[in-house]
């Protein structure tokens, strides 16, 4: 989407085999193997001239880094940038430092803004943000619409964003709220699993519209409890988000609940390495939840037919044989 919007995007990739192929023949093997990318985009396996390329390119105006790993590389990557950025950054505009990744670390229980926060502690001219919402990659790089959100303390990192970004193909908002946009980047695609075991167990379309609506529920419980805005949560990045993932065939997380409800076991359905954030972050989600005492039943559901040796038949029994309760 960046590449579409402005001529100057550099991606850069760890391995040099995918840099070559990004920037000469403008195709990403790996991920997106039919798809003709952006002719303008170039790409280096360089990790000091990719952010070479930002501080001290001709457009000083907007600088904008877009970190596109999963939460298991963020603090990989971060560390990298903490180790080179210099002590001052040449010029006088800001940095942004937008991530993309929806996920809680499984081990710590940190949140996206956390980890960045503790490995790159920020300075004057670094301002930092996440970049979320409905999106799937294919539907992007095909050059189809998408809108999203920058959640970020600092307005300026938005409207950065939204003049990168912003052309024929996207558009931006932005909110201050870093923690809401946080927490349903990760806990929809937690409620993105359980709605394909449905799928997965042919219970029907009258069951998937109760997850995805008591799933938002959870989904908001958590988040207001962490300190998020409760309205955030009916937009791109809560409902809009989860919606596209509980429901859209490209979901990894979703396809990873099909696999399930149909049988599969988690190990078998992992095994060519698929990135599926909502199976590394629903025990953390749980855990959350217990330690603010709230009640998350989807979330226990997928959490004991992922870890807990449950049938998927007999998490949907229990979570229908729950206690009456209002909405
Ligand atoms: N794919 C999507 O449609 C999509 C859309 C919106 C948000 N996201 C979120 O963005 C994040 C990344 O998603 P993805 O699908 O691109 O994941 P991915 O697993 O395909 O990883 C993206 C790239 O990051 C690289 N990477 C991983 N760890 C790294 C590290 N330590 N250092 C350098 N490179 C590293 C991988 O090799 C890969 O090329 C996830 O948290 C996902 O939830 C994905
Ligand atoms: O393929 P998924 O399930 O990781 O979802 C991708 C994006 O998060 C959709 O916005």
């Amino acid at each position: 989407a960046l590449a579409s919007a402005r001529s100057d995007t550099l991606i850069w990739a760890r391995d040099p085999d995918q840099a070559l192929s990004i920037g000469q023949r403008h195709v990403n093997p790996r991920h997106l193997p039919d798809i003709a990318l952006p002719p303008a985009l170039r790409a280096t396996a360089d990790f000091g001239a990719a952010l070479a390329h930002v501080l001290e390119g001709p457009d000083q105006a907007d600088r904008l880094i877009v970190l596109g790993v999963p939460m298991s590389g963020l603090a990989d990557v971060c560390r990298r940038l903490a180790q080179a950025l210099p002590a001052r950054v040449p010029g006088s505009a800001p940095v942004h430092l937008l991530w993309t990744c929806k996920g809680i670390s499984p081990d710590t229980h940190q949140w996206p803004h956390q980890i960045v926060a503790e490995t790159l502690p920020g300075t004057a001219w670094l301002r930092t943000g996440v970049l979320s919402g409905p999106s799937f990659a294919r539907e992007v790089a095909q050059g189809l619409p998408v809108a999203l959100a920058v959640a970020s303390r600092d307005p300026d990192t938005g409207r950065a964003a939204q003049a990168a970004f912003h052309g024929t193909q996207a558009r931006i908002y932005g909110t201050r709220d870093v923690m809401g946009v946080e927490v349903g980047g990760a806990l929809k695609n937690v409620m993105a699993i359980a709605c394909g075991i449905s799928d997965g167990l042919r219970l029907g379309t009258n069951a998937r519209a109760a997850l995805i609506t008591r799933g938002l529920a959870e989904i908001q419980r958590l988040g207001v409890a962490l300190g998020g805005q409760a309205d955030t949560f009916i937009g791109l990045t809560g409902l809009g988000d989860l919606v596209l993932t509980a429901t859209g065939e490209l979901s990894r997380n979703r396809q990873v609940g099909v696999a399930i409800g149909q049988g599969r076991s988690l190990d078998d359905i992992l095994a060519g390495g698929m990135t599926a954030e909502g199976v590394r972050c629903a025990r953390a989600a749980q855990a959350l939840g217990r330690e603010h005492g709230l009640d998350l039943p989807i979330t226990d559901a997928v959490c004991d037919v992922l870890f807990g040796g449950v049938a998927p038949t007999q998490a949907v029994a229990a979570l229908l044989a729950r206690d009456p309760r209002d909405e």
